[in-house]
């Protein structure tokens, strides 16, 4: 089994090169199937879900040849619209094949969601777009369909803002008949970048970044070249950990604009920032004070960058208060940041973050994605050796995790154990 061992880090001090954004790139896979001739994506990042969309590429018949950070997509010979379950529910992402594979073929048929447990993660906002495009929706326990003799386009209000209902939505309605507008639609950077990459296919979608979308449905969709925009939750956790012990880390590649809610709270707890046009510095001063968090859909401060956020302010001196409004019961972390000697209490939808204590290493495990950047940042702050299993989570997000938290001088390393060496909690029945 692999794990992270983490030790207490001084200072962290140097430059990292941003990844393009796993979420993007997941959406711009999928909407490749939209196009009719070859698409070329630059910057997809080398993670787990990705390598998952490859295979359904296989199963599908979606060419996909990887050259360095290039994926170039053959949509050409797409030759069905199954999405096989077990690998739909290997990652969040897999809706956008839904909105995709039906505006294209007219029938979809696919396994639920899955990605990271957050207790409830909804798609609701999907179906209804579908539907409100004139789509039948049957829902099976493994697997669900989605089928129309042809789509049209319509209003759709969403009753929440979605960033993945909104990109599923605009997917969906690219090749409709005539006219789409959403309403209440999310704003954020993948959003937006995705509009652009299918703008670039010939698409019609005018007014992405604002709440109101319209989509002028199009027959055919050319091929291109687009390059995905840098992941702004890696960036984030970057500059974060220059905060640990007061040291100084440069993200290159990144763009400041889609970080504004984190770095104006970097800058209330007392570290430094400075914006250059692609990259961003973040300066520690050794000394952080607590605030309060709430979390909020783009620009609001990103529910992705909470969990690697507590970590932080675990280190600055008195309370800080994190409100989880977008996930309520994203706190899987904190019952393992206790683990480590950390003072946190839950109450409905927020934790109470005592800083300033000293953590103590230990094992811990990682239950998502970003739990993972969370334990690490926490790990280095430690005293002694943190463990970290899990790290499947962190796979299907982080590209090279351990080679970049090296580049600013983190020590840290990928280990592998026998499940008899672990201690007895963290062992298996039957193991
Ligand atoms: C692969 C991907 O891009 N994942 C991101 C995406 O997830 P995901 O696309 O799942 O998240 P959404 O933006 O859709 O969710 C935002 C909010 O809307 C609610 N909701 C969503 C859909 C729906 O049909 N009904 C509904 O009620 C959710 O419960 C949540 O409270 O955005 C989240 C919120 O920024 C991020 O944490 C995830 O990293
Ligand atoms: C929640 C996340 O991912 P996913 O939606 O893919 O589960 C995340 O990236 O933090």
């Amino acid at each position: 089994m692999k794990y992270i061992q983490a030790e207490h880090s001084g200072p962290l001090n140097g430059t990292v090169h941003i990844p393009g954004a796993k979420n993007s790139s997941l959406a711009l896979l999928a909407a490749a199937c939209l196009a009719d001739d070859i698409v070329t994506l630059e910057g997809i990042p080398r993670i787990d879900d990705i390598r998952i969309i490859a295979g359904i590429g296989q199963d599908i018949g979606m060419g996909m040849k990887r050259e360095g950070g290039t994926i170039v997509v053959d949509p050409r010979w797409i030759h069905s619209a199954v999405i096989d379950p077990g690998k739909a529910s290997s990652y969040r992402a897999s809706y956008y094949f839904a909105g995709a594979l039906l505006s294209k073929f007219g029938r979809v048929t696919i396994g639920f969601p899955g990605g990271d447990d957050f207790v409830s993660r909804p798609i609701d906002q999907h179906i209804k777009a579908f539907q409100a495009l004139g789509a039948m929706v049957r829902l099976y326990k493994d697997y669900f369909v989605v089928e129309a003799a042809s789509l049209r386009g319509a209003d759709i209000y969403f009753d929440t803002v979605t960033s993945g209902a909104t990109m599923n939505a605009m997917m969906a309605a690219v090749r409709a008949h005539g006219r789409t507008r959403l309403f209440n639609a999310a704003v954020d950077p993948e959003v937006v970048d995705t509009a652009n990459f299918l703008n670039r296919l010939g698409a019609r979608i005018y007014g992405a970044g604002t709440e109101r979308i319209r989509i002028e449905g199009v027959p055919y969709l050319h091929g291109g070249t687009h390059a995905v925009i840098p992941d702004r939750l890696i960036a984030g956790a970057f500059l974060m950990s220059a905060g640990l012990h007061g040291g100084q880390v440069t993200v290159l590649d990144a763009i400041p604009e889609h970080l504004g809610a984190l770095l104006a709270k970097l800058e209330e707890i007392g570290m430094t920032i400075e914006c250059g046009e692609q990259h961003i510095t973040a300066y520690g001063s050794g000394s952080l004070r607590a605030t309060r968090i709430r979390t909020g859909m783009y620009p609001g401060f990103a529910t992705d960058l909470q969990q690697p956020m507590t970590a932080l302010l675990l280190q600055a001196k008195g309370k800080s208060i994190v409100t989880e409004r977008v996930y309520p019961k994203r706190f899987a972390h904190v019952a393992q940041l206790r683990r480590l000697g950390a003072d946190i209490e839950i109450r409905k939808e927020s934790a109470f973050v005592r800083g300033g204590l000293p953590l103590q290493g230990g094992w811990a495990h990682a239950t998502d994605v970003r739990a993972g950047t969370c334990l690490l940042l926490a790990g280095l702050a430690a005293e002694g050796v943190t463990r970290i299993t899990g790290i499947e989570h962190l796979e299907r997000g982080y590209e090279d995790v351990i080679g970049s938290f090296r580049a600013i001088g983190a020590k840290v390393s990928m280990r592998e154990t026998d499940a008899q060496a672990l201690p007895e909690p963290y062992r298996m029945q039957g193991s």
